[in-house]
């Protein structure tokens, strides 16, 4: 996951290849309830792991339900029968919807009957977001419910320590056109309470996003309860219903989520040779509403082919389809058609939408907002949006930065702008707000975009030894959410590879005939690997071995040979990849990217120098004088210096940065403002050079 304050997304432009989803919110934080409210033990798979089940998760350990992870993505779920264990509890549930509204419901009934009291809150938006409704249905029912703050929203607390008798002879009536998580709450939780009599529920008002209420009566179903439905406004739990766990249940993976995917496809042209995208863990028949979106992506002009547990998707008409859509039904992935609509041929209305005013934000401004801010036209109604597409020759397009609003859709559909035909790069400010549904969201992303080398921006940091380019460069790549090249490590590689291949890279040896040669063949081969923090030479482990004063004196050796450079370029390019790269080394910017959008020459006095690698050899408890110190390092400034290969220089408009007097934070600081300059202009990444 994007850690980062902002995410650049370079101009994309094509996509292929295979996409795995992560499970369904909406499925995983349902089953782990009914399963945690189950007697017996249920094994989940393919659980969704996200900030809306780990709330979900924490609650239900927190009411004493046992869950233990028995695998990746599986979970044993110990239930507790409808017998609370613990009577009381704070619950924090963030600000997932499908924890706050059913554990509302199921700890009001449970606290009524058997006498406790939990309080359940969650994060500021989420007290802002309505759950009266259902509140008023738990008073009708006899439950003490009480808001802590302003009333009809979270934070709450349900039950009062003793018991209630139940109101359950007449229907409940709840409003069902601000949620339907309210009738979904009351559909999970009432068969807790509908052993002796048949529960019915009246819906007042009209539902709005009935495929979810599908979903509902669908895991009831798998865990014994067969409700029945009147049209959409009368449900009846019968008499007698009971949870009977299914024993193991598989997850779908999330149909919202594939909604980014879908639409990529429908806009990225494949690329050469590739059949499209294949989106895995969901296929047409999924139970999710959310699958409809496979119609308006069809409508709008893509191909999509269902096959087993999967869909494949293709660009087919190009500019898409306007359409003008009641999407009522799929009212998550229809924000995602808010940005195809961008790539249209006329303007796209996107009607019945007021829900969206009460989601993680208010999604109808936030939407309007944020397509204006790319240059296009919206009108936002009470309960729709009207959107103007951009010219596809790519004219009135600017450049963003989409403020997403601590809301994990904005930041996924707004990726999709990522590929405008003006090849503006798009920035997408705090990223790590995916992880309420889709952690990996932009990883996920990236593996199956592609786009030319030129669009993928590389800031390079070079300088003699110890001059701090590892920390400075590590710090940015971190900032940035680039990956990073520590081209000195390839070299120390190369170094340690040839004294475990038994070439000798002192200075005689060096020059007998054929060792460069071989030592050219040994780089174009290296068998290297990185996982995490770790360096791996073929089987060897050799982080470690790569840090010692004799493996940056071979490698200072063997960099001094033109057959080496040669061979290690094309590796060293290859570390280009989306979403960015720092690279650090001593000819990053003159040799190996010249086309680096920044280039930053970072040295300090040999004696500062000198100094740091002094600390950095004493924190080791490896002896050393600062005379020798200084004495090796000038003679290395020297021989990077005087090589006739690549020679250590400042490459042309580079920017000079001299850290002696400096902190790392001021240092890093400095290089992001010239990044941001180099950022600015209309065109994303133009470079400063
Ligand atoms: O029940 C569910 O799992 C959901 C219902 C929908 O909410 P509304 O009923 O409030 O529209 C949807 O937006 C939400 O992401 C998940
Ligand atoms: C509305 C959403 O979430 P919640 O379950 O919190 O309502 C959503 O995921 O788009």
């Amino acid at each position: 996951m994007y850690q980062t304050a902002f995410l650049d997304l370079p101009p994309l432009m094509s996509a292929a290849g295979r996409v795995r989803l992560p499970g369904s919110k909406s499925i995983s934080n349902r089953v782990l309830l009914l399963a945690a409210l189950s007697a017996g033990c249920t094994t989940l798979h393919e659980v969704l792991e996200s900030d809306d089940t780990q709330v979900m998760l924490a609650a239900l350990r927190a009411l004493g339900c046992r869950i233990d992870a028995t695998g990746a993505q599986t979970l044993q779920v110990h239930g507790l029968g409808g017998q609370l264990v613990q009577r009381q509890a704070q619950l924090f549930l963030g600000n997932a919807g499908t924890a706050m509204r059913p554990l509302t419901a199921a700890l009001a009934l449970l606290a009524a009957t058997q006498g406790a009291q939990f309080e359940l809150a969650g994060v500021a938006r989420m007290h802002e977001r309505p759950i009266g409704d259902l509140l008023d249905a738990l008073r009708q029912l006899g439950c003490p419910v009480q808001c802590l703050g302003q009333e009809g929203y979270p934070p709450l607390r349900v039950g009062d320590g003793a018991q209630h008798a139940l109101r359950l002879d007449e229907a409940i009536r709840v409003r069902g056109d601000v949620s339907s998580q309210f009738l979904t709450a009351l559909l999970l939780a009432l068969p807790l309470v509908s052993a002796q009599q048949a529960i019915a529920i009246e819906v007042q008002g009209e539902l709005i996003s009935k495929p979810y209420i599908d979903i509902t009566l669908a895991m009831l179903a798998r865990f014994g309860v067969q409700v029945q439905r009147e049209g959409w406004e009368r449900f009846v739990i019968p008499a007698g219903s009971q949870y009977r766990s299914p024993g193991a249940l598989h997850v779908e993976a999330d149909a919202s989520s594939a909604s980014y995917f879908l639409a990529l496809g429908a806009i990225a042209p494949p690329s050469p040779g590739s059949a499209g995208l294949r989106i895995e863990g969901v296929g047409l028949d999924s139970i999710q509403g959310d699958i409809r979106f496979v119609d308006a992506v069809r409508a709008m002009g893509a191909e999509v082919e269902g096959q087993p547990n999967a869909l494949l998707v293709r660009r087919a008409r190009w500019p898409l389809r306007a359409i003008d859509l009641d999407c009522n039904h799929i009212p998550d992935a229809a924000m995602t058609l808010a940005v195809l609509a961008l790539y249209a041929d006329g303007p796209s209305v996107l009607r019945n939408i007021a829900s969206w005013r009460v989601k993680e934000t208010d999604r109808l401004a936030a939407m309007a907002c944020e397509l204006r801010k790319l240059g296009a036209q919206v009108e936002e109604g009470s309960d729709y949006l009207r959107i103007e597409p951009l010219p596809a020759d790519g004219s009135g397009w600017r450049s963003a930065s989409i403020h997403t609003y601590d809301d994990h859709r904005v930041a996924m559909c707004f990726a999709l702008a990522a590929f405008n035909p003006a090849r503006i790069k798009v920035r997408i400010e705090d990223p790590k707000c995916v992880a309420k549904t889709f952690p990996d969201f932009f990883e996920t992303l990236f593996a199956v975009c592609q786009t030319d080398a030129a669009h993928i921006p590389v800031l390079c940091i070079d300088g003699p030894t110890a001059s701090g380019k590892g920390t400075l460069a590590t710090e940015l790549a971190q900032r940035l959410g680039y990956h990073r090249l520590d081209s000195g490590l390839l070299y120390r590689l190369l170094g340690l590879a040839a004294e475990r291949a038994g070439i000798d890279t002192r200075a005689p040896a060096l020059q007998q005939p054929g060792c460069a040669a071989a030592l050219g063949q040994l780089a174009r081969e290296l068998p290297l690997r990185f996982e995490g923090q770790q360096v791996w030479l073929g089987d060897e482990e050799v982080s470690a071995a790569l840090r010692s004063e004799a493996a940056g004196m071979a490698a200072s050796r063997v960099a001094a040979l033109p057959e080496v450079r040669a061979a290690l370029l094309e590796l060293q390019r290859n570390f280009r990849r989306l979403p960015g790269l720092v690279a650090d080394g001593r000819d990053m910017g003159t040799v190996v990217f010249p086309d680096a959008a920044l280039k930053v020459y970072l040295t300090a006095s040999a004696e500062q120098r000198a100094q740091r690698r002094h600390l950095q050899l004493m924190a080791q408890g490896i002896p050393a004088t600062m005379a020798d110190l200084l004495a090796d390092l000038q003679a290395r400034d020297e021989r990077d210096r005087s090589r006739s290969a690549a020679p250590l220089k400042p490459a042309e408009g580079a920017r000079l940065l001299d850290n002696s007097e400096q902190s790392i934070e001021q240092s890093v600081q400095q290089v992001l403002d010239w990044w941001q300059v180099c950022n600015s202009g209309p065109n994303g990444p133009a470079g400063c050079l």
